[in-house]
C-alpha cells in the first residue's frame, strides 16, 4: 500500500499587511485538502519596485500574529533571508530540497495567474508544486493570455486529482473577497478604520505599533 505523502502549502506574499483577502480563502482551501501546514512567506522586494511601507519584522510581526487563527500556519522567513529580490522558482527548488516527502502547493491569487508569464522560467515552476488559484473579484479567467489559457488546458483538474506529483492547476471555489493591501494601507492613512478587513491579532499588532500612519 502506498502511503499518503504530506501535504504542504506555501503563499507567498508581499503582506504588507497580511489581511482576510489572503488569509479566509486559504483556510477554506485547506480544509478541502489535508495540508500538515501553510507556509507564510514574505517576499523580499526587488529594489526597482516599489518597496514595503512597513519594515520586514514588522511584515513578520503580522504574520506572527496571523498564525494565531490555525495551528498550521507557519511564519518563513527564508525568501526574506537571502537577500535578493524573491523569485518563485529557487523557493520552490528550495522546498523541493528540504520536503522531498512531500507534495507542494503554491497558492496564488487569479491575479497573479494572469502575470504568471512574466515570472522568472514560469513554466519550470510546475516541476515542483501544484498551483491552487483563489478567485479575486476584478480578475476573470475570460481575461486571460492565450498563454495562460493553453496552460490551463493542459494542467487544470479537480482538487482530488493533485494528492501527489507536481505541475497541475486548481481554481480554488472560495467566496471572492474584494481587500487589497494597496487599499488597505491607504485606509489607515486616512484613519478609515476597517476591521472587519483584518483579523483581530494583526488589527492589535498594527495598533500597538502605530503602522501606516
Ligand atoms: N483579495 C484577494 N483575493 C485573492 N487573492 C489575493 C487577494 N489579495 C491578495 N491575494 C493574493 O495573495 C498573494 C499575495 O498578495 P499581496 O501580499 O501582494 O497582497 P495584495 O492585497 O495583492 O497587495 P497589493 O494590493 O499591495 O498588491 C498574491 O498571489 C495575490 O494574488
Ligand atoms: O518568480 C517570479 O518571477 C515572481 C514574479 C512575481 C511574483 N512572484 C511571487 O508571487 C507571490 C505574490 O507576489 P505579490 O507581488 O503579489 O505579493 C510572491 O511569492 C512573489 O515572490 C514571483
Amino acid at each position: 500500500m502506498t502511503r499518503a505523502k504530506r501535504q504542504i502549502a506555501i503563499v507567498g506574499g508581499t503582506f504588507d499587511p497580511v489581511h482576510w483577502g489572503h488569509l479566509k480563502p486559504i483556510l477554506e482551501v485547506a480544509n478541502a485538502f489535508n495540508f500538515e501546514c501553510i507556509h507564510l512567506l514574505p517576499t523580499c522586494a526587488p529594489p526597482h519596485r516599489q518597496q514595503p511601507e512597513v519594515l520586514n519584522t514588522h511584515r513578520l510581526g503580522m504574520l506572527d500574529a496571523a498564525t494565531e487563527l490555525d495551528s498550521r500556519f507557519v511564519v518563513n522567513d527564508w525568501e526574506l533571508r537571502q537577500g535578493l529580490p524573491s523569485r518563485t522558482l529557487p523557493t520552490l527548488k528550495h522546498f523541493h530540497t528540504v520536503s522531498a516527502d512531500a507534495t507542494l502547493y503554491f497558492i496564488i491569487g487569479m491575479d497573479s495567474l494572469l502575470n504568471l508569464p512574466d515570472w522568472q522560467h514560469w513554466q519550470r515552476l510546475f516541476d515542483f508544486a501544484h498551483f491552487i488559484v483563489i478567485p479575486r473579484p476584478g480578475y476573470a479567467l475570460a481575461d486571460a493570455s492565450d498563454d495562460v489559457k493553453d496552460l490551463l488546458a493542459a494542467r487544470q483538474c479537480d482538487s482530488a486529482d493533485m494528492q501527489t506529483g507536481s505541475g497541475k492547476i486548481s481554481i480554488a471555489d472560495t467566496q471572492p473577497l474584494d481587500i487589497s493591501a494597496t487599499e488597505l494601507r491607504q485606509q489607515l492613512r486616512n484613519h478609515n478604520e476597517r476591521p472587519e478587513l483584518l483579523p483581530e491579532p494583526v488589527w492589535n499588532y498594527i495598533r500597538e505599533h502605530n503602522l501606516y500612519r
